[in-house]
């Protein structure tokens, strides 16, 4: 670790383990907003295919451009020439494991088994000294993360040992060359350790394991943000961090209420979060913050009170006017969208699309009855309709579906939030569609604001949003001063 925090000082960054935390990266010096932290390229990483994201992708730099299959498995693709021969080292050694296992079988490897093949594999070739290794990039850093094996329940254990079986299958390697026990308790350590790779608007593309990236822990009011340029993770600061801060991102989607939040730090990663949000919890407002994010909201329409239980736990009272909320249209309309929500749901994954729009109008109209305006699942079921108009190139039901999030996003997620910079652009760049030239140029200056910091300006997605902004300022500056033609 010594040799760790020598090359982390040469980044201005230092590695301190407190009682409740484990380890920690601190600032050692002050960052700026927008500036780089840290950036790494993932010791292993592999690229997801799956319903939500069902296209193949290049599994060196997840680009889906020109992809060739390798002929040998029939498993991996590759963009370019370059990007497998960089993988080279490691495909070679896999390949020949998964050209062995049944074709049905491979078919139906997860993504976390294929990470697996080939964290083994990655390990195996830096003993035998085919990888060279560097501080911030060798094996050691992965027995450094932590496993939470004695959180992990029975059953899951049970799964991680049977997952580490199947590796032993895939690579059919010597007993002294693989250890089932070390395999378990690196899937324990993927799970609270990997990250979710994305492009620039934030889709998934795959799972990477990004071992010195991994330390920064995690708050609910983040001061940096985690992005991918290609398959490199970059850190960036959210906001000015003084020297001797804590570096911080966030592990799970932070627009949910408290408990939401705890619960889904507490199933993933073992711990109980007390960041500046949590220590709240159960406090006045932090209650009316979860009755308007995911709870009722008063039955006069006129009313924009949401419902708390009063102390008996027996009735629901709007918070404003006093009116009582009814508990059984309440648990009826509940129910009632649940249903709604299955047959929406199969409606889009089998691709009936129309189908599909009327079933979440319907669930729209029913949530806006009872839910407030600001909740998280009206916003999610909004958010589906908004990509379901896009892919059918629906560009002004898109847009009024995209202006009706904004309000949302500008409650549940911070100023220098990815997903609230990307919603403005996305807001932008239907406005500019739909001919809405100065609404457009307010929009992508709004997105230009955010993403500046989130994403840095270097990236081709960041010079095309730079250029639409050139573009649409133009226009609207023609459409003001038109050129009078003699
Ligand atoms: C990705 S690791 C972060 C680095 C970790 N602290 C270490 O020692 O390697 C995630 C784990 O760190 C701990 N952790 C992260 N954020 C935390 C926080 N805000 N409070 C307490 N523990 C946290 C939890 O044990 C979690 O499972």
């Amino acid at each position: 670790m010594e040799e760790l925090q020598n090359a982390l000082n040469n980044k201005n960054l230092t590695i301190s383990t407190l009682l409740e935390k484990g380890r920690c990266l601190f600032a050692a010096r002050d960052f700026s907003p927008g500036e780089v932290i840290i950036s790494e390229n993932p010791y292993v990483s592999v690229s997801n295919k799956n319903k939500e994201s069902p296209e193949s992708k290049c599994e060196w730099c997840f680009s889906s451009n020109n992809l060739k299959k390798c002929s040998a498995c029939h498993v991996v693709w590759y963009c370019s020439s370059k990007c497998q021969r960089s993988d080279w080292k490691l495909h070679s050694v896999e390949c020949k494991a998964l050209s062995k296992v049944d074709k049905e079988r491979v078919k139906s490897l997860t993504p976390s088994i294929r990470l697996m093949v080939r964290l083994c594999i990655q390990r195996k070739l830096e003993n035998e000294k085919i990888y060279p290794t560097s501080a911030m990039d060798n094996y050691k850093l992965v027995e450094a993360l932590v496993s939470h094996m004695s959180d992990v329940d029975e059953k899951q254990m049970v799964l991680y040992a049977q997952m580490a079986n199947l590796i032993n299958l895939i690579l059919q390697w010597p007993d002294s060359e693989i250890n089932i026990k070390e395999i378990a308790e690196n899937f324990s350590k993927l799970a609270c350790n990997a990250h979710t790779v994305c492009d620039s608007e934030l889709r998934p593309l795959g799972t990477g394991l990004y071992p010195v990236i991994s330390i920064i822990n995690h708050s609910c009011l983040p001061n940096s943000v985690l992005v991918f340029e290609g398959r490199m993770a970059v850190v960036r600061a959210m906001q000015h961090i003084p020297k001797g801060t804590e570096v911080l991102i966030s592990y799970v989607e932070i627009a949910g209420s408290t408990v939401t939040r705890q619960k889904a730090l507490k199933e993933q990663y073992f711990f109980t979060c007390a960041c500046s949000r949590c220590i709240k919890m159960g406090q006045v407002d932090d209650i009316k913050e979860s009755a308007i994010l995911e709870g009722y909201r008063c039955k006069d329409s006129q009313c924009d009170g949401f419902l708390l239980r009063d102390s008996d736990d027996r009735e629901f009272i709007c918070q404003q006017c006093g009116l009582l909320g009814d508990k059984e249209e309440i648990k009826y309309i509940t129910s009632e969208l649940q249903l709604m929500s299955e047959k929406a749901s199969m409606s889009l994954s089998s691709g009936r699309k129309t189908e599909a729009i009327v079933a979440y109008k319907t669930i729209e109209e029913f949530q806006l009855k009872l839910y407030h305006p600001f909740s998280i699942n009206l916003m999610r079921t909004r958010e589906t309709l908004l990509k379901i108009f896009m892919e059918l190139q629906d560009w002004e039901e898109a847009f009024k579906y995209c202006r009706l999030t904004i309000p949302i996003y500008e409650r549940v997620y911070p100023k220098c939030h990815p997903l609230l910079g990307l919603q403005y652009y996305m807001c932008g760049k239907l406005e500019w569609l739909l001919g809405e030239t100065e609404q457009a140029v307010r929009s992508l200056t709004k997105a230009l604001d955010v993403l500046r910091i989130t994403h840095g300006t270097k990236t081709p997605f960041m010079m095309e949003l730079l250029s639409k902004l050139d573009e649409a300022r133009a226009e609207a500056s023609y459409k003001l001063h038109p050129q009078i033609e003699d």
